[in-house]
Order: C-alpha cells, then structure tokens, then sequence
C-alpha cells in the first residue's frame, strides 16, 4: 500500500502511520495469528470445547496474558487452542485466507507464513492435504486483497517440531511443494533440550536439494543454540537469535539498550553471524512475553542495528502478543526513535532475507519498497 503524492507525509512513525509503510514479514507463524472471532466460530463448528473463553474480547485477553507468562513454554501451552480448530481442510484455508487478508490490510507486501503441518493430522488429513489447504487459503486471501487494492506475496515455510520425529518428513514437504508455494522449512517449539543438531537430517536433506531454512534458535537458550545451527545445521536465517548479545561484550557503562556500541567486543560466534549476513528475524513483543528479554527498552535489537547486524522486525504470533507489523514498528519507534530510513533498512534486509528468488526480491526492493519509503521520507 502506498501514499498518494498529494497526502500529507506523517513525519513520525507511530502505529497507525506505519501501516502505509510497506512492510516484509519473515516471522509469522499461521497458528498463531487467528482472529479471535474466528477461533469461537471454528470451535463451534467442529466441537471443540475447550476454550479458555467464550467471547471475543475475553478470548483475545486470555491469549495474550496467557503467554505474557515469561516463559516459552507457558507461552506455547496457548496453541492448544488454535491447533485444535485447525485440523480440516476448510478451516485451514480460511484460517490462512484470513491470514493473507489480515497482513496485507495492515500493509505488508511480502509474507512468509510458517506453521507444521504435523500438528494438523487429528481427523485423518494427509501431510499434502493440509498443505494443500493452507496454499488455497493464501491464494484466495491473496486476491481478495488484491481486489481492495493491497497487493501481497505470501509464500509458506513449512515447520517441523523440535520435540518431534518427523523433521526429515517435513523437510521432504517442503522440497516437494516448492515449486507450489512453499519456500523453506524451520524447526520450532521448546528450544532447551531439543537441540538443532538432532533434525540434522532433515537440514543436510534440505542443503542436498539447494533449499532454504530457518531455525528458531538463541530464544530460550543461548548460544550453544545458536552455534549449532549456524555450525552443524548451516541454518540460512536465525528465528530470533536474540541471545547472541551472549557473545557480544559492550562498554562498560552500556547497557544492552546503550546507544554507544563504539568498542563492542565480538566473540566468534557473533562475528560468524555479521560476517555472514545471517539475518535475525527478531520479534519484540515475542521476545518479552517468552522472557527472551526483560522489556523492549532491554531488546538486544538496537544495539544489533547499530553493529549492523542483519536485524528484521516480525511479528512472530499476531494473537498471543495482540500484535501487527505496524505495532512492532510503533514499539520501536518509539522506543529506539527510528524515523522512516530506519524502517526502510530493516524492510530492506528482510527482503534480501527472504526465500523467494533473488529476480523477485529484488523486484519488491525496487519497485514496492523504495518507491513506497522515498514517499515517506519525502
Ligand atoms: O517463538 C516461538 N518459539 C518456538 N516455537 C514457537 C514460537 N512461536 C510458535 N512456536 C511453535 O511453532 C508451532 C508451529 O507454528 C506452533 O504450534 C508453536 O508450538
Ligand atoms: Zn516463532
């Protein structure tokens, strides 16, 4: 979405002028990002009865203090819920019908939308057909949005769980339907003791087919984390990899939100990360609620942009952190007072992040994103 020529500029970025920004997102996962209405309506038309609420607003509230609960896997605990109403072919399109509608209302032009497919097979579907389903639902969100003039790109990564067995499986999913939709593959839930190395698998048959992957790591366990996956795993992106200010020793006297980073100290692992280009997708709000970080004013994200780091801003779950992109983007503003250039940076390196090809990100980059920020910037 971009701003006419004759609009007046909104100099400062807060929530609502960030939605005319246009926006990358490489962190989302579908299940956690379900309308609330949607949640209740799916839960009655499939029986479900085990919600925590049985009203919107009480339903959004429970989601949200639920996992403000600083722990991951309290946090985690809250997809019961949205897994469970999520386990036919109609609900998983219209979930990620909604999906696509809801991120493209809120501006955001290119999308990759993760969630496992696993966790979708209670009532008999195949790995392909829930797949399948999710892929139609974008397509169709997709281009209703298109129709009300907000064009977007939402491509899937396909997520395989730590605790699991199955990882090899998805990564095959993945390869299978990527020329259909799907552009990676990612490994989530409870990061302490699952470590990466153990889905090695599943990564080595990703690198075998030249296909790309993410790895949540540096979440809730720290560096050794994010070593594996970077080392053993060859992990193309780091899903938060906010813990590698472990490895990052700054002046005394700055704090992990000091402004100053002349002098900071990079051990190995962090200057493997900058050196590379690993890109972070980093999800503040996450990153609080989980107990990641302390407060966003703590978020490791600033000092990371000013080190150069290749910082990206995420949402992570829309529900459970009652977020959007363009609120992510007005707590930052606010707290680290980026002005458009700013955004424009991190869109940036989140669309040469990104797993579609380089013709297409490079496309987005020249004619969406550019054009959309030299309007704000003014
Ligand atoms: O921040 C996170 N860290 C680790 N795992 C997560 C996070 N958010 C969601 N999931 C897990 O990923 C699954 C597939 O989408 C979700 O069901 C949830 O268990
Ligand atoms: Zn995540």
């Amino acid at each position: 979405m971009s701003l006419p020529a004759s609009e007046p500029r909104p100099s400062a970025v807060d929530r609502a002028s960030a939605v005319l920004a246009p926006k990358v997102l490489l962190h989302d996962h579908l299940d956690g990002g379900l309308r609330p209405a949607t949640v209740l309506d799916l839960a009655r038309e499939n029986g479900y009865d085990e919600l925590p609420a049985g009203d919107v607003d009480g339903l959004a509230r429970w989601f949200r203090d639920s996992a403000d609960s600083g722990s991951l896997v309290r946090y985690l605990e809250t997809f019961t819920h949205t897994v469970a109403v999520m386990q036919t072919a109609p609900a998983l399109r219209r979930v990620a019908r909604e999906c696509a509608e809801d991120l493209a209302a809120d501006g955001v032009v290119y999308a990759e939308v993760r969630f496992a497919p696993e966790q979708h097979l209670t009532t008999g579907l195949s790995l392909d057909e829930v797949v399948e389903a999710v892929l139609r639902g974008f397509d169709e969100g997709s281009a209703a949005a298109q129709a009300t003039g907000r064009p977007i790109l939402v491509r899937c990564l396909v997520t395989a769980m730590r605790h699991a067995a199955r990882s090899r499986e998805i990564a095959e999913l993945a390869v299978r339907f990527r020329d259909r939709g799907v552009v990676g593959f990612d490994i989530a839930g409870a990061e302490a003791g699952h470590p990466p190395s153990r889905h090695l698998d599943a990564f080595e048959y990703m690198r075998a087919n030249n296909a790309p992957f993410t790895i949540h790591a540096g979440e809730a366990f720290g560096l050794p984390s994010i070593h594996e996956a970077i080392s053993f795993c060859g992990t193309d992106r780091l899903g938060h990899g906010v813990r590698v200010m472990d490895d990052i020793e700054l002046p005394s006297g700055t704090g992990p939100s000091g402004r100053d980073v002349r002098g900071a100290q990079l051990g190995r692992v962090a200057n493997y990360v900058r050196d590379k280009r690993i890109p972070l997708e980093m999800c503040p709000s996450s990153n609080v609620q989980t107990g990641a970080v302390a407060s966003i004013a703590e978020h490791p994200f600033d000092v990371l942009a000013r080190l150069r780091f290749r910082v990206t801003v995420n949402t992570d779950n829309r529900l459970m952190s009652d977020t959007t992109m363009s609120k992510e983007f007005g707590v930052l503003a606010d707290q680290f007072g980026y002005g458009w250039a700013d955004f424009e940076r991190f869109t940036v390196n989140a669309m040469k992040s990104a797993f579609i090809h380089f013709d297409e990100r490079l496309r987005f980059i020249d004619e969406i994103i550019k054009p959309g920020y030299a309007v704000l910037i003014g």
